[in-house]
């Protein structure tokens, strides 16, 4: 299990119209196998969560896997942390399913047949190898979120990073989906509105107005959450000034 540090980490953007925080600098040690992430819209989940890949860099402060500065050794650590978007769309850019895989083994198999056959069995442990030669564009919502599942966890990440994954889904595929997540065998980071997912989680972070205002046992943690919704505050509102 990777062990991730925020050592004060926090992020300010810069105007117009005036700089602002959106993350307070963040003190955590996360090193459960599976974290959920909850919060309103616009509270700060997405950057928090970008920061544990370089996808953000943090404007104070450090994030650390493993002692390795994230800030620092970008490509190293993202070899070891994949990340998930919530729209599929973002990362599946090759015409076909066993292309788009092939495309996340380029570097970690480069003779071409053999990285042929690994594609196809990665699409195969996500139930997709019927899938192997349609095009992207024709999968269901589902399948297109498996499949980018597929991609990122090709490259076999130590940590799976992945923000609101089932937003986009229907019931069906989003039992699917979780289904897939919560019997993957790596360390899981789950931003979600889902508070069922959430409650899946070891731990629980609850982010508000850009900062963790609970963390802890996911019941707990939800619990507080939903209080804090119920009396209107701003992890209910989304209050972060948007
Ligand atoms: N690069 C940026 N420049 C300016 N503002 C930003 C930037 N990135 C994020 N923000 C703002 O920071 C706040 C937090 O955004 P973030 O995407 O982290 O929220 P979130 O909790 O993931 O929201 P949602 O649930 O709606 O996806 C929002 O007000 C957003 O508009």
């Amino acid at each position: 299990m990777a062990l991730i540090r925020l050592d004060a980490a926090g992020v300010t953007v810069p105007g117009p119209p005036a700089e602002r925080t959106i993350l307070a600098p963040t003190t955590l040690e996360l090193a459960e196998r599976r974290i959920g992430v909850v919060g309103g819209n616009g509270s700060g989940k997405s950057t928090l969560v970008r920061l544990l890949n370089g996808l953000v860099t943090p404007t104070t402060g450090r994030v650390l896997l493993d002692d390795v500065d994230v800030a620092r050794r970008g490509a190293a650590v993202r070899r070891r942390v994949g990340f998930c978007f919530t729209d599929p769309s973002a990362q599946l850019v090759m015409p076909t399913c066993v292309e788009d895989v092939e495309l996340s083994l380029r570097r970690t198999v480069r003779d071409r047949a053999t990285r042929r056959a690994a594609a196809i069995d990665v699409l195969d442990r996500f139930g997709l190898a019927h899938l192997a030669d349609v095009s992207v564009h024709a999968l269901s919502g589902g399948q297109r979120q498996l499949l980018a599942l597929a991609g990122v966890l090709a490259t076999e990440p130590d940590v799976l990073v992945t923000d609101e994954p089932t937003t986009l889904l229907d019931l069906r595929n989003t039992r699917l989906v979780a289904a897939t997540l919560f019997d993957l065998d790596v360390q899981l980071v789950l931003v979600t509105h889902d508070l069922e997912l959430a409650a899946r989680c070891e731990r629980v972070l609850v982010v508000a107005d850009g900062a963790v205002v609970a963390d802890g046992p996911a019941e707990a943690s939800i619990a507080a959450y939903v209080a804090s919704v119920e009396a209107g505050g701003p992890a209910g509102a989304g209050g972060s000034g948007r």
